[in-house]
């Protein structure tokens, strides 16, 4: 079963946004893309995108969400507030891998503004590679953040 993914981005990330959304919709490893916007000449700021998608991970709608601002540091910032959420730019393939090996991570964010489209498109094909392994050491730390969400 392929993955079900969340894009959103604010105006300073929708470009980046629309062509990753074609790749993945255009990708066997993924089952189902949803856009929870900006759309096209839409303004809205980012932290209100980032929690409407981390909320809707957070809910089990869909598996992960990829978040696109200038930086990347706001949609992440954002998401974070989120219960359960663990959200972080990463602009490296090693950072992509290990957002998902080490920890979890269920929202990957770009920053349009500070990497080249290529690379991006490249960097969120590896990301759809990667899986957590619940067996492997790094559980016990991810355990170890969750433990101090706030009680629900
Ligand atoms: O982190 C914030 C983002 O980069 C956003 O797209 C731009 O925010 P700003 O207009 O406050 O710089």
């Amino acid at each position: 079963m392929g993955l079900r993914i969340i894009v959103g981005a604010d105006s300073a990330g929708y470009d980046y946004k629309e062509a990753i959304k074609a790749d993945f919709e255009a990708d066997e490893r993924v089952d189902s893309v949803v856009d929870v916007g900006v759309g096209s000449g839409e303004d809205v700021d980012y932290p209100h995108v980032a929690v409407d998608a981390a909320r809707k991970v957070a809910a089990g709608e869909a598996d992960r969400a990829l978040l696109i601002c200038g930086t990347g540091m706001g949609v992440a910032i954002a998401a974070n507030k989120v219960p359960g959420i663990r959200a972080s730019v990463a602009h490296d393939s090693f950072s992509v891998e290990r957002l998902i090996k080490s920890n979890n991570a269920q929202i990957l964010t770009f920053g349009q503004r500070v990497i080249g489209l290529e690379l991006a498109r490249k960097l969120a094909g590896e990301w759809l590679e990667h899986a957590f392994d619940p067996t492997s050491p790094s559980k016990q730390k991810v355990d170890a953040i969750c433990s101090y969400e706030p009680e629900g």
